[in-house]
């Protein structure tokens, strides 16, 4: 069983970023924070900043389950959304923040009625919830 975690515009630059927001922890440490949170799961870790790059990941991943944080891409992409509506796998939206306490253009979200579950606001511990639900999710099957 492989999760593939996919990150979208600008979490790279976690670490420099609001962390009030966002927390203090950079990609690099929120990576290994699952890994050593979930060490008997495989993941894929892949971030970009670009639209279609993360499309076609999503296109092409043999993965088993999907966690996406598309970032800013949750409150414009139409194009994601519909990826994500034609992929038949367990998938799960995070964010780090809590995006409906904040500006009105993050209430705004494409992503949210076409994943199994969204966690938010939790900082890290978003991604964590996500990883839980999917291996929850699985062993139910
Ligand atoms: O880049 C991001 C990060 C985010 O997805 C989050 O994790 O809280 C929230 C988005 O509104 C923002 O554009």
């Amino acid at each position: 069983m492989k999760i593939a975690i996919v990150h979208g515009p600008n979490l790279n630059m976690l670490g420099k970023r609001d962390v009030n927001h966002y927390g203090m922890m950079t990609l690099d440490d929120i990576n290994c924070h699952i890994q050593n949170t979930f060490p008997k799961v495989d993941f894929e870790f892949f971030q970009s900043n670009h639209e279609g790059a993360i499309i076609d990941f999503l296109q092409e991943t043999a993965c088993d389950a999907i966690v996406i944080n598309a970032g800013a891409y949750t409150h414009t992409s139409i194009a994601i959304r519909d990826c994500l509506e034609t992929i038949k796998l367990i998938k799960v939206e995070v964010h780090l923040s809590n995006i409906y306490e904040r500006e009105a253009f993050r209430k705004i979200n494409y992503i949210k009625d076409v994943v199994n579950q969204t966690f938010f606001g939790k900082k890290e511990q978003s991604y964590m919830d996500a990883v839980t639900y999917i291996l929850e999710k699985m062993s139910n099957f």
